[in-house]
Order: C-alpha cells, then structure tokens, then sequence
C-alpha cells in the first residue's frame, strides 16, 4: 500500500505565545471560557509569561483588537472568547455575525490561527452549559483548536 502523507497537530504548546481576547460584556460567563482557556494551555506546556489576556468591551470589538494582536507578531495564536446572549431586538444577528466574519477574516489575512470560543446562544442557561458546566467549556476548545491548528500549520 502506498504511504498516504498525513499532517496533524500535536497539542504540545512549550515555548510558544497566546493572545486571550475577553470580552466585558457578560463577563460572569467569559471569565469561566478565559480560565477554561488558561488552564488548558498550562496543561499543555505553555508558561504564564507567554500568556497575555486583553479585554474588549463587546463580541462586535473583538475582530479590530486581534487584527491588531495577529499583525504584532508576537502571538503564535489567537483565542477569542466571549459570550453574546439573544436579546428582544435584531442587535444579536449583527453582532454575532460582524464578530464571527471579523475573526475569520484575521486568521485568514494574517495566517495567524485564532480560537474561536464565541457563544451565540439564545438564553442565558445555553452560555452558562458551554461554559465550564454540562456541555464543556468552549474557553477549552477554542484553545484546543487554536494550538492543533498552529502545529498543523508549523508542517505545511
Ligand atoms: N449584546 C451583547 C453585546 N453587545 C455589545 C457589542 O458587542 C458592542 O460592544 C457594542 O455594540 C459597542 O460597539 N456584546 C457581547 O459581547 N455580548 C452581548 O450579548
Ligand atoms: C445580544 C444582544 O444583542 C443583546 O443583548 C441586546 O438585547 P436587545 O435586543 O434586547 O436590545
């Protein structure tokens, strides 16, 4: 059988350098994805001097200030965290949409690869679940996916 080439990511993050962007707004809930993102890069060899946290007012903020993080050069990755919760009026749609195509478009024109651990939920109890509770932490995955996608990157 031929050898098929396979390129994957080792979840090994010693030595390289992580940008948290958090949101204020519904801070109770993002501080919960913040830790959950810390504490998994701690976990997989990161140290805490290589690891800054900046804090944005909203979700719709976070795409300008990690275009300005990715274009710095000193962050390896990128993980976004925030939590935008549905409220009465179309504000949600716009700010959710504006965040999710801004923080693609950053890893897509810096080459910089950035987590993305944005909720979108429709209640306050659905950002509380994906929040270190009964459906995880996407603090955790955000970082998880952040740093496979680097080392996978790192092969190509
Ligand atoms: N409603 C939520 C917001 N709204 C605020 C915007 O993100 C933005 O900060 C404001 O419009 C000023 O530009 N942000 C969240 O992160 N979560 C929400 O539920
Ligand atoms: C997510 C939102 O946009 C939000 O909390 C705003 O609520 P509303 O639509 O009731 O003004």
């Amino acid at each position: 059988m031929p050898h098929i080439k396979t390129i994957e990511g080792q979840l090994q993050a010693q030595g390289l350098k992580f940008t948290i962007i958090a949101t204020r707004f519904n801070d109770f809930i993002v501080d919960r994805l913040t830790g959950g993102a810390v504490d998994y890069l701690l976990r997989h060899g990161a140290v805490r001097e290589d690891i800054t946290i900046i804090r944005v007012p909203g979700a719709f903020e976070l795409p300008i200030v990690a275009s300005k993080a990715a274009k710095a050069g000193k962050s390896d990755a990128i993980i976004c965290v925030g939590a935008v919760i549905r409220g009465a009026t179309p504000h949600f749609d716009y700010v959710c949409s504006e965040a999710t195509k801004g923080i693609a478009h950053v890893a897509l024109e810096t080459g910089v690869p950035v987590g993305f651990g944005l909720l979108t939920t429709d209640t306050l109890e659905q950002s509380i679940e994906r929040a270190g509770s009964k459906a995880g932490n996407k603090g955790v995955e955000a970082a998880a996916a952040a740093l496979e996608t680097l080392r996978v990157l790192q092969q190509m």
